[in-house]
């Protein structure tokens, strides 16, 4: 189903500090520090807070501007990707919002230090931005990025920066035994049972969860049943142990958990690999899976119901997945990257 302009919904948040990513420049934060932009909480906003520099916000926020120009920030996505859509949220900023907006993408090899160096390529245009408003523009270019720019005309305040898009992990880096299931290699959620305190994507983001909030948690269940969700790998591969942890959930950990996974290449159906066992609260639990065959898909069955803070499933990739990742790759990296690593093209 579409989102807004035909977005598409439920796809992850690559700018999020969540999967890592950063505010790496901005020519101007007075107000406020540009780290926010990509808090991936809520903005929030308290009417007497006051600092020395004047009015206090959660978002960037630049000084009024008294020479032509405009101002931008620049941000390292946590994962690479072919971006869906851009939400540019002003909450809270009603007198100081930047009129118009624009967004530039970038793909870029190593580390660079000077960005603003790096080939920008427009990806939203030049448009209009409402006052205290999730704004949301529809992107259209399927070429894979590393970097956005956003602008804005000529200076004010955003809230939060959403770049939603789907992750294209670069494959000389999915060598080895690696979780199959991170969202930084493209694992993502597909459907679930329920996600009413939090979503089960939050599962497959990368590090410990810091408190029960970074879980997945669903409401107590009153019927008969349980509670799953499903995910696409993000490639096929052959698993070898699964992490099953209940970190932070104490009271409200599931008694049991059930793994299965299947190949939808080879329209194989599910198969259980680690059939219903009895889990602690608040422990990082580790499954051998011994002879799990090649899979692209996961589901986890919670019994009856419960939260867990991450999910990872361990395996390596297998050489059909391995050449499709490279394929896909060097496909959608844009010309100037390509001439870069002209050496790594797909034989
Ligand atoms: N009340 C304000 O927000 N004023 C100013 N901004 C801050 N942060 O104080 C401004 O001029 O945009």
């Amino acid at each position: 189903m579409d989102g807004p302009d035909g977005t598409t919904p439920d796809l992850p948040d690559l700018a999020s500090r969540a999967l890592g990513g950063s505010v790496v420049v901005a020519n101007d934060e007075l107000f406020a520090e540009r780290e926010n932009l990509i808090r991936p909480e809520a903005p929030r906003f308290d009417s007497t807070e006051f600092g020395h520099k004047g009015k206090v916000y959660d978002g960037w926020e630049t000084r009024r501007r008294r020479e032509p120009g405009h101002d931008w920030a620049i941000v390292r996505l946590g994962a690479a990707g072919v971006l869906d859509h851009v939400v540019v949220d002003t909450a809270f900023f009603k007198g100081n919002y930047p009129p118009e907006i624009s967004v530039e993408a970038a793909s870029v090899e190593g580390y660079p230090a000077d960005l603003t160096r790096a080939t920008w390529y427009p990806v939203v245009e030049r448009s209009a931005a409402q006052g205290d408003t999730a704004n949301v523009y529809k992107v259209d270019d399927d070429r894979r990025f590393t970097h956005v720019r956003l602008s804005i005309f000529p200076d004010g305040g955003v809230a939060r920066l959403r770049v939603h898009g789907t992750v294209v992990a670069d494959p000389r880096f999915l060598a080895g035994t690696i979780d199959l299931l991170a969202a930084e290699h493209g694992g993502r959620l597909v459907e679930c049972s329920d996600a009413f305190y939090a979503s089960p994507a939050n599962l497959t983001l990368p590090g410990l969860a810091r408190h029960m909030g970074e879980g997945w948690e669903n409401a107590r269940r009153r019927g008969g049943g349980n509670d799953y969700a499903v995910f696409a790998l993000a490639a096929g591969g052959v698993p070898r142990h699964v992490e099953v942890d209940t970190t932070w959930f104490v009271g409200n950990a599931p008694g049991w958990v059930s793994v299965s996974t299947r190949d939808s290449r080879a329209g194989t159906d599910w198969t259980t690999l680690l059939d219903r066992v009895e889990v602690r609260p608040d422990t990082r639990h580790r499954f051998l899976l011994p002879d799990a065959p090649a899979a692209d898909h996961l589901r986890l069955d919670v019994f009856p119901d419960g939260g867990l803070s991450r999910l990872r499933l361990w395996g390596d990739l297998d050489p059909d997945a391995a050449r499709a990742a490279r394929e896909r790759w060097w496909g959608l990296l844009p010309e100037d990257h390509r001439a870069l690593v002209a050496d790594q093209a797909p034989v």
